[in-house]
């Protein structure tokens, strides 16, 4: 679904007295994915949302965006990921649209391609150029973990630069099927934090009605495929 064809879905429904209650909205939560062309945007937005992985993709032209409607201690909230291009060409009237009224920024980057890791750095130029609030959570993804003989960006390199821009790391595949769960989780953990308000990384001590979910967003040591 191209930019523009996603309306806030707005259900009316009636009472037996036929008065419209009013409409009951879900909370959107709008998250961008970007990261240089051919990491795996698409197919991460596209394992979250679809539950599986597309089994052809063309590269990303302007935004696409999938919605998930997902409910998080019994509120119904609707997750949007907006998968843009990572092609200089196929992005650049489309920026400014991306970033308005964001709530959540995710990097991602392919294990098996260290320029894509060395992008990072001007796609955090970027949106810290288009973002008003500095304090929208941010996560760095490492994709394709399942090519493990193809790694080109260990680890401690790709924790290091988490912890320097205080991002949590999260090195996962959209492809590995056994894992699907972790790429749900990495989705999830970022609409329980937006939902909950609270910063992703614990720089506070934890509170004890944090909420806890499988695996808590702490840099990883290792891969989850
Ligand atoms: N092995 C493996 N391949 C992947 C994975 N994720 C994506 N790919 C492949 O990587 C290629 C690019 O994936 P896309 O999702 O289209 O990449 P993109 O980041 O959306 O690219 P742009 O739209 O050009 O920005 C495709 O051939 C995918 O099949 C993964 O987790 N593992
Ligand atoms: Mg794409």
């Amino acid at each position: 679904m191209a930019a523009g064809g996603a309306e806030s879905s707005l259900e009316l429904s009636l009472t037996g007295s036929g008065a419209a209650l009013p409409p009951a909205r879900s909370r959107i939560f709008k998250i961008i994915v970007i990261g240089d062309s051919n990491v795996g945007k698409t197919c991460l937005t596209y394992r979250f949302c679809a539950g599986r992985f597309p089994q052809r993709t063309e590269a990303t032209i302007g935004v696409d965006f999938r919605e998930r409607a997902v409910t998080i201690d019994g509120e119904h909230i609707k997750i949007q990921l907006w998968d843009t291009a990572g092609q200089e060409r196929f992005r650049k009237s489309m920026v400014q649209h991306y970033y308005r009224n964001v709530h959540a920024v995710v990097f991602v980057y392919d294990m098996t391609n260290i320029a894509s890791f060395h992008s990072l750095p001007s796609w955090i130029e970027e949106c810290k150029q288009h973002l008003l609030a500095n304090d929208i959570p941010r996560i760095l993804v490492g994709n394709k973990c399942d090519l493990r003989s193809a790694i080109q960006v260990p680890t401690d390199l790709a924790q290091k630069f988490a912890d320097t821009h205080s991002m949590p790391l999260f090195e996962t595949s959209a492809k590995n099927p056994n894992d699907n769960d972790h790429v749900e989780a990495i989705f999830m953990t970022l609409a329980h934090k937006l939902k909950s308000h609270k910063p992703l990384m614990l720089s506070q001590p934890p509170d004890h009605n944090e909420i806890h979910i499988k695996p808590e967003p702490k840099p990883i040591t290792s891969c989850w495929c």
